[in-house]
């Protein structure tokens, strides 16, 4: 089946309308203010409106209180917030039902045992994300280009639908999907040409190797 693509961290137009006329499933507004990505309430805002309904929106956002969950729910109206921060299971249930919103829990993996986490999240939140742990000296808890070892994600229950982040990009996606054979991929700093500047170019890149990897796959028996 063809997997879901985001395209997250999106801040301009430009590079918006790229990410939905390639076939973006789900594209990403990032609110956190160390973030290159960074984007306030109400250009976020703007930039759902732009997307009007040719793609899921997703607002990634770490551990976000009450009131910040209530603009971005009542000022943005995403279909999806994508919480990357501590938040626990507990926290997860009670941000989807003070908003209604769809909730992408990530949880950072860099060992087998950090899929134990993956229990306590599944049937709470709508979809789970892994993505790599934050490397040394970083304070973003995403967004950092790393990937990780992919073979442990060998060790997850088939039936699960997980996106799969974490220093993707079109030199590495078809590995990706091969080995760890998420329902999703999540892309943010390999589709850039500088930490929180998106490229069309690569954007471009991006889908034209989904789609090598779709007709190579189309075209056997
Ligand atoms: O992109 C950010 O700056 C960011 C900040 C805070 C939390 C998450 C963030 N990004 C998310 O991290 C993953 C992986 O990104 P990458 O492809 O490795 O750059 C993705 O979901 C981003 O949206």
């Amino acid at each position: 089946m063809k997997p879901d693509v985001k395209i997250c961290g999106l801040s301009t137009p430009e590079t918006l309308e790229a990410a939905l006329s390639r076939g973006a499933s789900h594209v990403g507004f990032v609110h956190f203010a160390k973030s290159p990505r960074h984007l306030d309430v109400e250009p976020m805002a703007e930039m759902v409106r732009l997307v009007a309904g040719r793609a899921e929106t997703v607002i990634v956002t770490v551990d976000p209180d009450d009131t910040l969950i209530a603009r971005f729910a009542e000022e943005v109206r995403p279909d999806w917030l994508q919480l990357h921060g501590k938040e626990t299971p507990e926290r997860v249930g009670e941000i989807k039902a003070r908003t209604g919103l769809k909730v992408m829990k990530a949880l950072p993996v860099a060992e087998a045992a950090d899929l134990d986490a993956v229990a306590a999240y599944r049937g709470v939140a709508d979809r789970i994300l892994l993505d790599s742990k934050r490397p040394k000296g970083s304070n973003l808890p995403g967004g950092n280009g790393v990937s990780f070892d992919w073979t442990l994600l060998g060790a997850l229950d088939r039936d699960l639908a997980y996106m799969l982040s974490g220093g993707i990009d079109a030199g590495n996606v078809a590995e990706a999907l091969r080995v760890a054979r998420p329902s999703g991929i999540d892309v943010s700093s390999g589709v850039e040409s500088a930490p929180g500047i998106k490229d069309v170019g690569r954007i471009n890149t991006f889908f034209d190797e989904l789609d090598r990897i779709a007709s190579q796959k189309g075209s056997k028996p």
